[in-house]
């Protein structure tokens, strides 16, 4: 399969890009340049029309995960470029690959799409609530593919929590100082720790999202079941984390 990975030069990019080159054809389009043997690089913004329009009709599925996180003080000043980004750059990648009759669409969401999500456990079919910047950016994005979704692209948001690098799982290591903060356990507000998103596990649902036909569907992506009670990556994906599965000590 052809694809696309839309801002594809980040942490979640890479490691997709490195896990699926052996068995597909792997394009980056992202502001900086990407050195991986075996996957090509685009240097391009993901605003632009033109870079979308040069490389969107020769894909068979699209990945979209180009995203600014507005952080700390700063936050308030990046809101526009966020909106901008995260959700404008979505509708445009989208609606050209409804255009061009792409078979799949993925839009890398956030499970920050729910305000308390991480600290306490979410309800069983609980409504999309934040309001920070990065969050709220992603639920109208997740919107945004809900209405534009239509045949024959099927559009899939994933909505992915701390995604880790291998080597610091089950720990996860924040991006925004990602050399001082070092790996760290996460842990609901009442101590209990669950385990980062490895790698492998994403890949693998990424991979199984490339061949879902069907309606649009947001998808969780918990490596834990006890901080979300969602089954749409069982239900819709056949998907459940397997990295530690078994090994009730992989976090501390
Ligand atoms: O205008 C821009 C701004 C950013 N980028 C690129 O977007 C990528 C974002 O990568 P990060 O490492 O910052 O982000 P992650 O891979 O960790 O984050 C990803 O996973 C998150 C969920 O954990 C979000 O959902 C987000 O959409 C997605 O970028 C970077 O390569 C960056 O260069 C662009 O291409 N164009």
């Amino acid at each position: 399969m052809r694809i696309l990975l839309i801002g594809g030069g980040g942490v979640v990019g890479t490691a997709l890009a490195m896990r699926m080159r052996d068995r597909h054809e792997v394009t980056i389009l992202d502001v900086r340049h990407v050195t991986l043997p075996g996957v090509s690089s685009v240097v391009g913004d993901a605003n632009e029309h033109e870079s979308l329009e040069d490389l969107v009709p020769a894909a068979d599925a699209v990945v979209h995960l180009a995203a600014i996180v507005p952080r700390g003080a700063e936050a308030a000043r990046q809101i526009d470029a966020a909106v901008r980004l995260n959700v404008g750059s979505v509708i445009q990648a989208l609606t050209l690959s409804v255009r061009e009759r792409v078979p799949s669409f993925v839009h890398i969401s956030s499970l920050s799409v729910f305000q308390e999500f991480g600290r306490h456990p979410i309800r069983a079919g609980a409504v999309p609530d934040a309001i920070a910047p990065y969050g709220l950016s992603k639920r109208l994005a997740e919107q945004a593919c809900a209405a534009l979704a239509a045949e024959p692209t099927t559009v899939t948001s994933l909505r992915l929590a701390f995604p880790a690098q291998a080597g610091d799982w089950p720990r996860w290591r924040s991006p925004s100082a990602p050399e001082v903060s070092g790996p760290r356990t996460l842990r609901l507000a009442d101590r209990t720790p669950y385990p980062a998103l490895h790698p492998d596990d994403l890949t693998d649902a990424v991979e199984r999202t490339l061949t879902r036909r069907g309606e649009y569907a947001a998808i969780a992506l918990a490596a834990d079941p006890r901080t979300i009670d969602d089954d749409t990556a069982l239900r819709l994906l056949g998907w459940s984390a397997q990295t530690g599965r078994g090994s009730v000590d992989c976090v501390r």
